[in-house]
């Protein structure tokens, strides 16, 4: 997977608009959950689908709250990889959320 240039970065954050860019070389997006084991459901969507494809956001579980940050790490950016796991993550909130 190529490095993204932030020209191409900016292109692709339009296609999940939910998710904002931090520090440059990661996107970022919480997820509020009306119960604290949806949340715990949905990680564990987001986690067996991170470890199908061998590329992992960071999680972070605060209470009903779920956080996850993306970076490609192999090449110390952003990838499209990046982005189409951006968009399974949010397709997983929405059938779960509710
Ligand atoms: C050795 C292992 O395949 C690599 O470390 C994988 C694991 N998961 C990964 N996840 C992410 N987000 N970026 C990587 O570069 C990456 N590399």
């Amino acid at each position: 997977m190529e490095k993204l240039l932030p020209s191409e970065v900016q292109e692709m954050l339009s296609s999940v608009p939910n998710w904002k860019l931090t520090d440059e070389k990661w996107i970022e997006r919480k997820y509020r959950f009306g119960d604290y084991l949806k949340g715990i459901d949905f990680v564990q969507s987001v986690a067996n689908l991170s470890e199908q494809v061998n590329h992992h956001p960071f999680i972070s579980i605060d209470y009903k709250v779920v956080t996850l940050r993306l970076s490609s790490w192999n090449v110390r950016g952003l990838t499209a990889l990046d982005f189409q796991l951006a968009t399974k993550y949010d397709e997983f909130y929405l059938q779960k959320k509710s």
